[in-house]
């Protein structure tokens, strides 16, 4: 039956810079492209009906490395909205390490892995699961039910969110999930749209 292939970005240059993200729109770095060079590779073999990334550069650009492999050109690519990282508010932009001087480590920590915590002017991770898991249930599911083979690829919250819907998590055990840059992860589904299989490329 249907396949979701979920994909994180390659790494960014905010990632690089240890800077964060959400809605800045930054550009994949030298190894970033590599790293999307490198989930084409591990795709190679699967056959996709249609293609969705953010409307973010870096998942675009992603997007574009893997299907422009010849195999994969005629695939349909839509470029969604709902799939845009958590929005980070006023932490977007500012250094990971000085933020956590400034206001403790375990305070950062929470900002950044807590469901339900927004940081300040920003997205909780409950929020963006919350557009994240809408566009999925109404664009994603009724394909994945006929039976279609989907390819998405999204950001580290969006996707823990989407994640924590798929596989069921409790808020403590999302809190420990973290997804790397370039992580590829697989989901076949039967007819009832429960998982009968899962793995990491
Ligand atoms: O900066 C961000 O937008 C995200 C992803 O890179 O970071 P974090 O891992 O802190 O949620």
């Amino acid at each position: 039956m249907g396949l979701l292939v979920l994909v994180r970005h390659g790494e960014s240059t905010a990632n690089l810079a240890n800077v964060f993200t959400g809605w800045l729109d930054v550009a994949l770095s030298p190894k970033g492209d590599e790293e999307a060079q490198l989930v084409a590779e591990k795709l190679r073999g699967y056959h996709f009906d249609a293609a969705y990334s953010s409307t973010l550069i870096r998942a675009e650009r992603t997007l574009d490395i893997i299907v422009a492999r010849p195999a994969w050109a005629t695939i349909p690519v839509h470029h969604i909205e709902a799939l845009k990282e958590r929005m980070y508010g006023d932490l977007q932009g500012l250094n990971k390490a000085e933020i956590a001087l400034k206001y403790g480590q375990e305070q950062v920590d929470i900002w950044r892995r807590s469901y339900d915590v927004a940081p300040p002017g920003g997205e909780s991770l409950q929020q963006t699961q919350a557009r994240t898991v809408k566009f999925y249930e109404a664009e994603i599911v009724p394909q994945l039910r006929a039976g279609k083979n989907i390819l998405i690829v999204s950001h580290g919250n969006t996707l823990r969110g989407l994640r924590m819907y798929l596989e069921h998590l409790t808020p403590e055990q999302v809190m420990a999930l973290e997804i790397v840059t370039g992580g590829v992860h697989v989901y076949r589904f039967d007819a009832e749209m429960k998982i009968v299989e899962t793995r990491n490329l």
